[in-house]
């Protein structure tokens, strides 16, 4: 795994753990993660959210898009915390109680952070230089959202499961993009499509 609890400082372990404790806690009234990951946060969510870490600019403006209970934003949001606490994580969620949820966490936590409760074909441009999403929408549709909330010369890590090669196939038909895949190192079927320059064709 990219980022294992021997590289990160003993205050943003905790940090993720406080994280691990509300995202189960509040799991149990609103539907933040599936039932059957419940027994395997760390691995199933945490650690594959962090693995996104690695591979993102030095940045100060990073946003996340369908973030629901904080994946993989808020994960972000706390490994930036203590090297770049000047960063910005703006996430965008439409559910109101995932957005509550958020809004809790980033308060506990002291995160540099904001929530949006918006569609995000609604919401007003964000300019991010790192735009993430997971679990949210096909690549047609997530380079439609970049579009609209990416800096032109921005980032964005698109974590997919395993039709991602099929998603890039069928993306390129109406779309022009640089792209990285980066095998995901807590799937073995899934990537984080590392994509640039994004224009339709
Ligand atoms: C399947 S969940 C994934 C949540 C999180 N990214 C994760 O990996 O666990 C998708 C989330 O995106 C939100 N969402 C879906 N479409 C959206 C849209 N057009 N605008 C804003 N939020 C949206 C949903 O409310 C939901 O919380």
């Amino acid at each position: 795994m990219t980022v294992q609890t021997s590289d990160v400082s003993r205050e943003t372990l905790e940090r993720l753990g406080r994280y691990h404790d509300l995202l189960l806690k509040w799991s149990s009234r609103i539907n933040l993660i599936s039932k059957s990951s419940t027994f395997d946060v760390w691995n199933r969510h945490i650690w594959d959210s962090a693995q996104v870490y690695r591979l993102a600019d030095s940045k100060m403006r990073w946003a996340d898009l369908g973030s629901g209970g904080g994946l993989p934003g808020v994960v972000l949001a706390i490994l930036t915390k203590e090297n770049a606490p000047d960063t910005t994580f703006t996430l965008v969620e439409s559910d109101v109680r995932k957005a509550t949820f958020l809004r809790t966490v980033i308060r506990e936590l002291d995160l540099n952070a904001t929530v949006i409760v918006s569609r995000i074909e609604a919401a007003t441009p964000l300019d991010a230089q790192v735009l993430t999403a997971r679990a949210l929408a096909d690549l047609s549709d997530l380079l439609s959202f970049a579009q609209r909330h990416l800096s032109p010369d921005g980032q964005a890590l698109f974590l997919k499961g395993e039709t991602w090669e099929k998603e890039v196939e069928t993306a390129r038909e109406s779309w022009s993009f640089e792209l990285a895949a980066h095998k995901s190192k807590t799937n073995p079927n899934a990537a984080i499509l590392e994509v640039r320059e994004i224009e339709r064709v």
